[in-house]
Parts: C-alpha cells; sequence; structure tokens
C-alpha cells in the first residue's frame, strides 16, 4: 500500500526581488506535517516563490563545479546516477557510502537559500549536498542520512529546484507500515527530523518520460 501524499506545483504571480521570505509571506503556507510512525517530516510546497526558484535553478546550474563521483560497489566501480558537489563552512569532511567529500565553499544563492531556511525555522547548517537528476534516468537508491558525523537525530533540510520528482520513504524494520510517497515540487522545502533517519529509508527512484533536470539540496550539520 502506498499512503500518497502528492503534491502539485501550482503556480501563482508573486515576484520577489530580494532574498527574504517576508517578501513573500503569503506564499507559504503553513507545512504540511507528514508523520507516519517514527518519522517527522515537514513540507512547505512553496518554499521559494515560482520566479525566485527559477533564478535559483538557473544560477546553480550554470556555476556549480559538478562532479559524477565513483563508488565502489562489491568490487567494481561504478559512476553514481546524478551529479554532486559538496559545500560547506571551511574544513568540513562529509562520508557516504565510500565516498569522502570535503567542502566547497559556499556559492552565494546556496548561502541565501541557507539563510532564508534558518529565516523561517531557526535551523542552522554547516553543509550542503547538491545533488542534479539530469534527467529521469538519474536517480539515487534506498539510503538512511544516518552517518555518525551528522549526530543522533539529524535534521535534514531538503529544497527541490526545477522537474518534480518522486520521493520516497519507506520504514527499515516494519514492512506493515505504508509506504509514503511525495512528489516535491519546484522551489519546495522538505525537513526531516525527529528519529526520521534510524527508522525510514528513502529514495528518488528513476522516472520515465523526465528530460529535465531536478536539483536537489540537502542542507545538513556535519560534526568533525
Ligand atoms: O534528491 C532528493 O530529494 C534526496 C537527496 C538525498 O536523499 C540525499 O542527498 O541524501
Ligand atoms: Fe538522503
Amino acid at each position: 500500500m502506498i499512503q500518497n501524499c502528492a503534491t502539485l506545483l501550482t503556480g501563482h504571480s508573486m515576484k520577489p526581488t530580494t532574498p527574504s521570505l517576508f517578501d513573500q509571506q503569503n506564499t507559504i503556507a503553513e507545512p504540511q506535517h507528514i508523520h507516519p510512525k517514527q518519522a517527522d517530516l515537514l513540507l512547505y510546497p512553496h518554499f521559494l516563490a515560482p520566479a525566485q526558484a527559477d533564478h535559483y535553478l538557473n544560477q546553480l546550474l550554470d556555476d556549480t563545479p559538478w562532479q559524477q563521483d565513483e563508488i565502489r560497489v562489491f568490487g567494481k566501480t561504478h559512476k553514481i546516477p546524478r551529479l554532486q558537489h559538496f559545500q560547506g563552512d571551511a574544513g568540513i569532511r562529509y562520508q557516504y557510502s565510500d565516498l569522502i567529500l570535503n567542502s566547497q565553499p559556499w556559492h552565494p544563492q546556496v548561502n541565501a537559500i541557507k539563510a532564508l531556511i534558518y529565516e523561517l525555522t531557526n535551523y542552522r547548517f554547516n553543509s550542503v549536498l547538491l545533488n542534479q537528476y539530469r534527467h529521469g534516468n538519474d536517480k539515487m537508491g534506498w539510503h538512511s542520512d544516518d552517518e555518525p558525523e551528522l549526530g543522533p537525530n539529524p535534521v535534514i533540510a531538503s529544497v527541490t529546484l526545477g522537474t518534480a520528482r518522486k520521493f520516497v520513504l519507506k520504514h527499515k524494520y516494519d514492512t506493515d507500515i505504508a509506504k509514503v510517497e511525495l512528489v516535491l515540487p519546484h522551489g519546495s522545502l522538505l525537513i526531516m527530523q525527529g528519529t526520521t533517519q534510524h527508522f525510514w529509508q528513502h529514495a528518488v527512484p528513476a522516472s520515465r518520460r523526465i528530460f529535465t533536470p531536478r536539483i536537489n539540496l540537502t542542507f545538513r550539520s556535519v560534526i568533525n
């Protein structure tokens, strides 16, 4: 059974010119709370107004030194099925699978998005993993963001720019609990918090008939 919390992009006409949420307050509704057993998710479908989200998308597609890193699985080297780039405060190191990522300087627009998240949630982050899914064949497999350097109950703030993709969650241990399937729209913010990473995995599955990119920024606090 799939619990469908799909959120579709709806247009609205506000045109913010400065990066403050106060300029677009009426676009940020209360978040949707999604809290199946042992997970705690908050979804703001309209975190960024469309014009602002378009601006960030275009800038980050162009300016980010995207890399297609390689990981080893069962002794064989594979290119990851997406592009990525890790930014953060100086000297932050983040390791997942067998990849070690050293923080590169914050891009000004990424910093601006970080400030907007702080303005809305009061959460601070010291790094961000940017992922680019170039088309529907790019994807991310099942995982939890539960590396020890993220601390015991990590808060992860995930901003989507560009093509909406499915984001699916499943409980790690209890197969009777329904999967949660979200569609994360352009300009949305999803907060994963509490015990979510202990008990749940998430994934961005491949998707047919998608030929345009999505960027996802997952802000984290890495404790080195
Ligand atoms: O692209 C997404 O929405 C998820 C990215 C993610 O799970 C991660 O970077 O750990
Ligand atoms: Fe993740």
